[in-house]
C-alpha cells in the first residue's frame, strides 16, 4: 500500500496528465488503480480516464470533468456576490500640493531694508470627474492622477500660479464610489501618508521633521527662527488652521462621494457676461473628487508690530488622496431578460448569425457575465442568421470540433459538408451582399435571474445595473415548461425588487423551444395542447403583466400590454418577428429622446414672443409635454415682457 502523500501527489500528476492530453481523442490513459485513488478525486467528482476498449464511456468521463470544471467556475462566481459584472475600475486621485510661500525683503535704491515682499504659494489643482459621450470603456483611464502643484512665490510680491485642475473624462453610464475607509483596496489618505514617513522617529526627531515639511527660512535663520517666540506663536497658529482644516475633511469622509453619471452634462465654455473685459472663461469641469492643496503664506503674511521683519514662510499643503471606484453599466438598447436555461443565450446566438460567442449549455448560469452584441439589419428587413436553418450547438463542442479541425489541418467533416451544402445561405450570399444595412442595435444577454435574487441567491441580481440604460427589456421563458406564466411572473417580481418601475421597461415575451411542443406536427391533440398552452401565456400577459407607460416627470399616461411572440431560437424559428418587434422598440425610444432633446434646446433658446417654430414642435409632442412646454414658454414670455417690457 502506497503512503497517502505518494498517493495524492501521483493522482494530482495523473489528472495534470490527463487534463493536458484530453483535445486529443486518439490518446487515452489507462484507468487508475483503485489503490492510488486519491480521495480528492472522489471529492471533486472528477474521473478523468477511459479505456481504449469503451469510447462511450471516456465521453462520459469527459462531460463528467467538463460539468465539475463549470460548477466551479459557477460557485466562485457566486461567491463574489456579482462583484464582477461590469467594468470595474480603482482609481486613486491627489489634488495638486499647493505652492510654497517666499521669504524676500523688498530692496531698491535708498531703501536697503525694505518690507517683506514674500509672495503667497499658489492653490494645487483641483480633480473632477465628467461623463461624455465620446467616450465606451474605462480603460482609458489611469489609475493613477494626479492635479498640478501650485507654483511657489517669489519676491516682490509674486504669488504663485494655481495649479491647473484635473478633469477625469469617463463614459456615460460611470458609475463612481468614494472607497470607504475600511476597504483593503484604498490608498493611505495625505495624513495617513505624512504618518508613515514619520513612523519609528524619535519625538524631537520627529518634532523637526514635521517643521522641515511646513517651514521655509530665510538662508542661515533656521536656528534664530526656532528660538524666538514670534516663531512659536507662528507655529501655533499654523497648526490650528491644520486642525480645523483637517476636522472639515474627516466630516466631508463621512458622506462619501456616489455619482451615477447617466445623462450627458455641459461641456461648453460659459462666459459670464457680467465680468469684465479680459477676464478668463469660466467652463464647466464637472464634479469636484478631490481638492487641490492650500498655497504656503509668504513672510508679509507674518508682519505684526512686534515683528517688523519675518525671515519665515509656510510651505503649500498636500492635495487630498481619496480612491474612488469606478464601474460602468453595459450600455444595451434591448436586454435579454429570463430564468436559467430559458434560451437567452441560443437567441442571441441565433439573431447574430453564431458571432456572439456567449455559451451554450444545458445546464443552470452557463452565462456568468453579460455579453453585448450587434443585431444588423438589413434595408430589405433581413438579418445575419435570418434564413439559417442550423442547430446551434453548445458552444463547447463548436469549440472542440473547430480546435480538432485546426489541429489536424483537415477539412470540415463530413456532416458538416451535408449541412453546409443543405445550408440556403451560400446560395444566398450574392444576393446577401446586394442588401445594404439599414440599421443596427446592441442586445445584452444576462446571467440567468432566478427567485429570491435579490437575496444574492443565484447568481444575484446586480448585473441588472447593465440594463437600466436600455430603451427595453424582454422577457424569455421556456414554453415547454409546466407553467411558463410562473417564470414571467418571478421575473417580474424580481426586476421590481431591483429598482420600483424597472418592470415597466419591458415591452415583449418571447415563449422559447416552442419546437419542443405540438410533437412532430402530426398529432392533432399535440398540438391542439401546445395551441391551448400558448393561449394560456398569452392571457396571462395581457392580464397581469400590464405595464404603465410614464411620461418625462414619471406621471401614468397610458397603459401597454406586451408582445408574446413564440420561437424556437435553436432551429432559428420566427426571428424576423423578433427583430422587427426590437427593432421598432429601439426606433420609438430614440425618435422619442431626439424629440425631447429638440425641444429643450429651442425653449432654452426662445425669448422672442412670436416663435412659430415652437408651436410646430409643441403639436408634435404628447399632451402632458405639451402642457409642460407651454407652461414653461408662458414663465419664459413673462420673464421677458417683466425685464424688458415695462
Ligand atoms: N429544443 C430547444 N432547445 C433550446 C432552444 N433554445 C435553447 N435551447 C437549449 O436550452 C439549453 C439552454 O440554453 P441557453 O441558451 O444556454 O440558456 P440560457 O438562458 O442562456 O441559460 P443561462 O445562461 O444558464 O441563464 C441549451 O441546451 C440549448 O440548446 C430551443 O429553441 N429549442
Ligand atoms: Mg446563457
Amino acid at each position: 500500500m502506497l503512503q497517502p502523500r505518494t498517493t495524492k501527489v501521483l493522482t494530482v500528476f495523473y489528472m495534470r496528465l490527463a487534463h493536458a492530453l484530453r483535445p486529443r481523442s486518439r490518446v487515452t490513459l489507462f484507468p487508475l488503480s483503485p489503490c492510488i485513488r486519491h480521495p480528492i478525486l472522489q471529492r471533486r467528482n472528477v474521473i478523468i480516464a477511459s479505456t481504449p476498449s469503451d469510447e462511450g464511456e471516456g465521453q462520459q468521463d469527459r462531460d463528467a470533468f467538463e460539468a465539475a470544471k463549470r460548477r466551479r467556475r459557477t460557485d466562485w462566481k457566486r461567491r463574489q456576490g456579482g462583484e464582477s459584472f461590469l467594468d470595474n475600475v480603482i482609481i486613486h486621485v491627489r489634488g495638486g500640493r499647493g505652492g510654497n510661500g517666499c521669504v524676500a525683503f523688498h530692496r531698491e535704491k535708498f531703501q536697503p531694508y525694505g518690507p517683506p515682499s514674500g509672495g503667497n504659494g499658489g492653490r494645487g489643482g483641483d480633480v473632477y470627474i465628467l461623463p461624455t459621450p465620446h467616450l465606451t470603456t474605462l480603460s482609458s483611464i489611469s489609475t493613477r492622477i494626479r492635479a498640478e502643484n501650485g507654483g511657489n512665490g517669489q519676491g516682490t510680491w509674486r504669488n504663485g500660479k494655481n495649479g491647473s485642475p484635473y478633469i477625469i473624462r469617463v463614459p456615460l453610464g460611470t458609475v463612481v464610489r468614494q472607497l470607504a475607509p475600511d476597504d483593503p483596496r484604498r490608498a493611505k489618505d495625505e495624513y495617513e501618508a505624512e504618518e508613515e514617513a514619520l513612523e519609528g522617529l524619535e519625538l524631537e526627531d520627529r518634532r523637526q521633521k514635521m517643521r522641515s515639511r511646513r517651514w521655509v527660512h530665510y538662508p542661515s535663520y533656521e536656528e534664530d527662527n526656532i528660538q524666538r517666540d514670534i516663531f512659536q506663536d507662528a507655529e501655533r497658529q499654523v497648526y490650528r488652521e491644520e486642525r480645523a482644516r483637517r476636522i472639515l475633511r474627516r466630516r466631508r469622509t463621512e458622506e462619501p462621494i456616489f455619482l451615477d453619471l447617466d445623462k450627458p452634462e455641459e461641456v461648453e465654455e460659459a462666459r459670464d457676461p457680467n465680468a469684465p473685459l479680459g477676464l478668463p472663461r469660466t467652463q464647466y469641469m464637472g464634479h469636484l473628487l478631490a481638492t487641490g492643496g492650500a498655497g504656503g503664506y509668504g513672510n508679509p503674511h507674518f508682519l505684526s508690530t512686534n515683528n517688523r521683519s519675518p525671515k519665515f514662510a509656510t510651505r503649500g499643503y498636500d492635495g487630498e488622496r481619496l480612491s474612488f471606484s469606478l464601474e460602468l453599466k453595459i450600455l444595451a438598447d434591448i436586454g435579454l431578460v429570463g430564468m436559467p436555461n430559458a434560451g437567452k443565450s441560443t437567441l442571441l446566438r441565433a439573431l447574430t448569425a453564431g458571432r456572439a460567442k456567449t455559451e451554450i449549455a444545458g445546464y443552470a448560469f452557463t452565462t456568468l457575465n453579460p455579453v453585448v452584441a450587434v443585431v444588423r439589419v438589413n434595408d430589405d428587413g433581413t438579418f445575419e442568421g435570418w434564413d439559417r436553418n442550423l442547430v446551434y450547438d453548445e458552444t463547447r463542442i463548436e469549440r472542440e470540433r473547430e480546435l480538432a479541425q485546426l489541429e489536424e489541418g483537415e477539412l470540415p467533416s463530413q456532416e458538416n459538408v451535408i449541412q453546409q451544402e443543405d445550408d440556403p445561405k451560400d446560395d444566398k450570399e450574392s444576393e446577401d451582399s446586394e442588401s445594404l444595412e439599414a440599421f443596427r442595435f446592441t442586445v445584452a444577454d444576462n446571467p440567468g435571474l432566478i427567485e429570491h435574487a435579490s437575496d444574492n441567491v443565484g447568481l444575484g441580481h446586480s448585473f441588472l445595473r447593465s440594463m437600466e440604460r436600455s430603451f427595453a427589456l424582454v422577457y424569455v421563458v421556456d414554453l415547454s415548461s409546466p407553467a411558463p406564466w410562473d417564470e414571467l411572473r418571478v421575473l417580474k417580481e424580481e426586476l421590481e425588487k431591483y429598482k420600483p418601475g424597472m418592470s415597466s421597461k419591458a415591452r415583449m415575451v418571447i415563449a422559447n423551444k416552442a419546437d419542443l411542443l405540438g410533437g412532430d406536427g402530426q398529432d392533432p391533440v399535440a398540438v391542439e395542447e401546445a395551441r391551448r398552452k400558448l393561449q394560456m401565456l398569452e392571457e396571462h400577459v395581457e392580464k397581469e403583466m400590464v405595464v404603465e407607460v410614464q411620461d418625462s416627470n414619471g406621471d401614468v399616461i397610458s397603459h401597454r400590454t406586451l408582445d408574446v411572440v413564440p420561437i424556437s431560437a435553436k432551429f432559428s424559428m420566427n426571428l424576423p418577428r423578433v427583430v422587427g418587434l426590437m427593432r421598432r422598440y429601439v426606433e420609438e425610444a430614440k425618435s422619442a429622446a431626439d424629440a425631447e432633446k429638440c425641444m429643450d434646446m429651442t425653449i432654452s433658446m426662445t425669448l422672442t414672443p412670436h416663435n412659430s417654430n415652437l408651436n410646430l414642435l409643441v403639436s408634435k409632442s404628447t399632451p402632458s409635454r405639451c402642457a409642460e412646454i407651454r407652461l414653461r414658454i408662458a414663465l419664459t414670455l413673462k420673464t421677458y415682457n417683466t425685464l424688458f417690457m415695462q
